[in-house]
């Protein structure tokens, strides 16, 4: 049967991670890459078609499902509600604080066009988001937590990129260890935003470009920065690629409450990422292949993870899914 078609936007770090796996999933095929890069200036390592972003219009019937791949401090805000007109799409925007405004903005694009648009895809927002849902509904009584890290942030790390005289730059997210202590021992602790972790910088500057504005640029970054005790180093470029290379992270969601006569019930869910873009390409994927259900459907609007139903993601039938794993 026939194979869902998927279209690339942005090819970065997700692009080429989505790129992969989709060829770990049979019943999806890749049917072009779009970049606002000239095509000819792209290595991508399949043999898909390499377009232009700006002559998508053109593919509108040969794609069933645009995976969003732009970053979301600049990229999405624009991108997202532009393609959701046209296309149905997944993208992982992860701008908490301006999510329920992505959202609208979605919603309105898509919906009355029947397009369906799941947003915030990942794992935090996205995975992380859902066992934080699990565990206020299923422990009603109890302190929910989320660590993430040490690791890299491509959303920050993202962020920090856009600053004018920005080179190349990685944020990697530290958790404070007493911070994890305490919740770990059950003490269910009020803990601030800065009381959990510290952001780590790492800045390759452009010619020219001034240290103490860049510096500062970032510290007081809002949504990203503004709330965290923030260090930035700055190095070369030959540093960048020989150090900073490798995007490792993970973390944990933790639902620690009391139920009946029993005080200390605990859920957890936890990442150890390798490769962080590629993990987050592979639920931006499984939520193509439930965005393309959906629309079949006729379930148009936003979305966000919280709306899908799990079976939605397998390749699997549901009488199979009862059959093999419930
Ligand atoms: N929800 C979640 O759990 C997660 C969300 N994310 C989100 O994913 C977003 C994208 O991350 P990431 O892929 O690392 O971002 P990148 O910086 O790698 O890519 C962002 C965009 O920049 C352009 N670009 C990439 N490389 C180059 C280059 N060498 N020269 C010029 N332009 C380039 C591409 O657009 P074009 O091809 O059009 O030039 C690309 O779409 C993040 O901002 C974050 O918000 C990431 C991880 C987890
Ligand atoms: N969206 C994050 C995914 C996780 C990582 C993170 C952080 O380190 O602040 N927050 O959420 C990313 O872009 O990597």
């Amino acid at each position: 049967d026939t194979k869902i078609r998927i279209g690339i936007v942005g090819y970065g770090n997700l692009g080429k991670g989505v790129e992969s796996a989709i060829a770990q999933n049979d019943d999806l095929e890749l049917a072009g890459v779009f970049s606002r890069r000239e095509p000819g200036d792209l290595k991508v390592n399949s043999n898909a078609p390499v377009l232009r972003l700006n002559e998508i219009e053109k593919h509108v019937d040969d794609i069933d499902v645009l995976i969003l791949c732009g970053g979301s401090k600049n990229d999405l805000p624009e991108q997202g509600p532009a393609l959701s007109k046209l296309f149905n799409t997944v993208d992982s925007f992860d701008t908490h604080a301006k999510i329920p405004e992505y959202f609208e903005a979605m919603d309105a694009s898509a919906r009355p066009n029947g397009k369906t648009a799941i947003i915030s895809v990942g794992w935090d927002p996205g995975l992380f988001s859902i066992n934080r849902l699990y565990g206020e509904s299923i422990l009603p009584e109890g302190a929910t937590y989320t660590f993430w890290g040490k690791g890299l942030s491509q959303g920050h790390s993202d962020a920090v990129r856009r600053i004018e005289g920005v080179k190349g730059a990685v944020q990697y997210t530290i958790p404070v260890e007493s911070a994890v202590d305490k919740v770990r021992n059950g003490s269910q602790p009020e803990l601030t935003t800065r009381e959990k972790h510290t952001r780590e910088c790492f800045v390759v500057l452009e010619e020219g470009a001034d240290e103490a504005e860049v510096e500062r640029a970032i510290v007081t970054m809002p949504d990203y920065f503004a709330d965290y005790d923030t260090t930035v180093n700055f190095i070369t470029e030959q540093q960048l690629k020989e150090e900073h290379s490798a995007m490792p992270h993970g973390g944990f969601v933790i639902r620690s409450g009391k139920t009946g006569e029993a005080n200390n019930q605990v859920m957890e869910f936890s990442l150890i990422l390798d490769s962080n873009p590629e993990f987050t390409s592979s639920v931006l994927v499984a939520y193509a292949r439930a965005a393309y259900r959906l629309n079949k459907s006729g379930e148009a609007g936003a979305k966000t993870v919280f709306d899908i139903a799990p079976g939605l993601l397998s390749p699997k039938s549901a009488a199979q899914l009862r059959k093999e794993i419930l």
